[in-house]
């Protein structure tokens, strides 16, 4: 079962000047869950003295190699996941959008739209409001009572994307959180994120592409367990054509 702790954070320090996330000198070694005698799998160093920042209104992209540490990253940077070492401070509220959708199979997207509601601390007019507002914008509203092991990846994906927006956070982290939308959706995703940036709103997305290079401020390389800018130059694995990972005749 997802563990809602995990999606609803507070933010837990005042930061300096803008910055509304930072993540100082962090590392983490995934160990192998066997004795050091077995000799099988390795321990996996994946980060190795990150640093990050991000201000008020800007929207950063986070990119690197499969298995670079990306998802990892983020999770240590939301407080899903500890860091062997180094710190974060994160001011205000956060949203985040895992890879992987963290939700609960049995409930109907009404009732998952409740319970994070809750857990945010909203009333029931604002959850209704952020719903609403939610499945209008992505197209969701008729599957509303759809319980949430019935919805396709693509509307779960939606939904996924909607209960990290819909507290209206002051730090969104999203992990590549438009994978299996249709086209229609995956533009107004980023019509989304330019109103949320305007409000001030941070916001971190973890992508592959290169197409998308100029919907970021910035644009962060994980390589080596360290972040480096590359927004004025390329990144290595900005290969695939399509952002949403879908085919062309999706
Ligand atoms: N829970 C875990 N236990 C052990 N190893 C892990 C665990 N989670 C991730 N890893 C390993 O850590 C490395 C980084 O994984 P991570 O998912 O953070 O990379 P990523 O950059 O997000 O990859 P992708 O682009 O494929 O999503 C990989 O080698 C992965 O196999």
């Amino acid at each position: 079962m997802p563990n809602i702790e995990n999606r609803v954070r507070e933010g837990d320090a005042n930061l300096a000047d803008s910055h509304v996330l930072e993540g100082v000198e962090l590392t983490k070694t995934y160990e192998p869950p066997w004795p050091d005698w077995v000799p099988m799998g390795r321990r996996v160093g994946v980060l190795e003295g990150a640093e990050i920042t991000i201000d008020a209104g800007e929207i950063v992209g986070i990119v690197g190699e499969n298995g670079a540490g990306k998802s990892t990253l983020m999770q240590i940077l939301v407080g899903a996941l500890a860091p062997d070492a180094g710190d974060v401070r994160r001011s205000g509220q956060v949203g985040w959008c895992p890879q992987e959708p963290l939700l609960y199979d049995r409930l109907t997207v009404r009732e998952t739209f409740r319970l994070f509601g809750t857990a945010y601390g909203m009333d029931d007019e604002a959850i209704v409001t952020a719903r609403d507002q939610y499945a209008d914008r992505l197209s969701f509203a008729e599957f509303l009572d759809y319980r949430i092991d019935h919805l396709s990846g693509g509307n779960r994906q939606k939904i996924n994307l909607s209960v990290a927006l819909m507290h209206d956070p002051d730090v969104l982290l999203l992990d590549e959180p438009y994978t299996g939308f249709d086209w229609e959706t995956y533009l107004e995703f980023w019509e989304l994120t330019e109103e949320l940036t305007e409000r001030g709103t941070a916001i971190a997305i973890i992508s592959h592409f290169v197409s998308e290079r100029e919907r970021f401020d910035r644009i962060l390389e994980l390589a080596d367990g360290r972040l480096t800018d590359v927004t004025d130059g390329g990144p290595k694995d900005a290969a695939s054509a399509d952002p949403r990972g879908v085919s062309a005749d999706d």
